[in-house]
């Protein structure tokens, strides 16, 4: 059976990264995708706002929704201090093998928790089965038509507290229209729009940060 495109990544990183360097292993995937075949890894110019922002926030729990390779995870798995930990969520079966293989080659498997499974099923496990109170940052990065529903979620299971920092990948390309509209008139969002290119190409995409405003708070009587 001929191999799968993200397969073919992993493959091109096992032979062409250092073990255990995850900067490599980011350089590797860039360096194929770029030049080889083309995969929604959110890429070096998107990559660069995604550091920044974590940089900035230093998160001791982060949540991404959209594993893929594992791409990401490596690049924010490689900036968080010790004892911090991200907690990722694949659907697709073997993207999540392919990624597992990937954060391990890049040395960063004690600080990631990968998940396999449905979004809306996950995040309601968060608290009780993977030990969370509130998460301080989110990256979004899967389904477009996921955004919204679950940022919701993530609201009604109180994992947003005052300052928690979501992170939108895509909303230009392929767009996550519904989700700009929520977040835009929401009053317990500040937004941050980050105009960039869609990854491996000249094509216009932004990244859009929400920071929360209020958490969700006691209801008062
Ligand atoms: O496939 C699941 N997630 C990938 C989401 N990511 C994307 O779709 C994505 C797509 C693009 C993209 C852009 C231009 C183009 F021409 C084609 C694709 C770029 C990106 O940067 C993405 O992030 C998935 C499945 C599922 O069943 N449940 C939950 N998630
Ligand atoms: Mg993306």
């Amino acid at each position: 059976m001929n191999q799968s495109k993200e397969q073919r990544i992993l493959n091109y990183v096992l032979q062409n990264a250092v073990r255990g360097d995850p900067c490599s292993v980011i350089d590797a995937i860039d360096t194929y995708c770029s030049q080889k075949e083309w995969a929604m890894n959110v890429g070096n110019e998107k990559g660069l706002i995604l550091d920044k922002t974590v940089e900035e926030i230093n998160p001791s729990v982060a949540l991404e929704l959209g594993t893929y390779c594992g791409y990401s995870a490596v690049r924010i798995a490689r900036l968080l201090k010790a004892g911090a930990r991200l907690l990722t969520v694949e659907f697709n079966p073997e993207f999540a093998a392919i990624a597992k293989q990937m954060i391990e080659f890049a040395g960063v498997q004690d600080k990631v928790t990968l998940i396999e499974g449905p979004s809306e099923e996950i995040i309601p496990q968060l608290k009780k089965k993977y030990e969370v109170d509130t998460l301080d940052f989110v990256f979004v990065d899967h389904w477009k038509d996921r955004y919204t529903p679950d940022t919701i979620l993530l609201q009604e299971c109180s994992l947003l507290r005052k300052g928690s920092v979501l992170l939108a990948d895509n909303i230009i390309v392929p767009g996550a229209p519904e989700f700009v509209n929520y977040i835009r008139n929401n009053p317990r969002f500040q937004c941050t729009n980050y105009p960039s290119h869609l990854e491996y190409m000249k094509v216009q995409d932004a990244m859009k940060k929400a920071c929360t405003l209020q958490g969700e708070h006691i209801r008062s009587t």
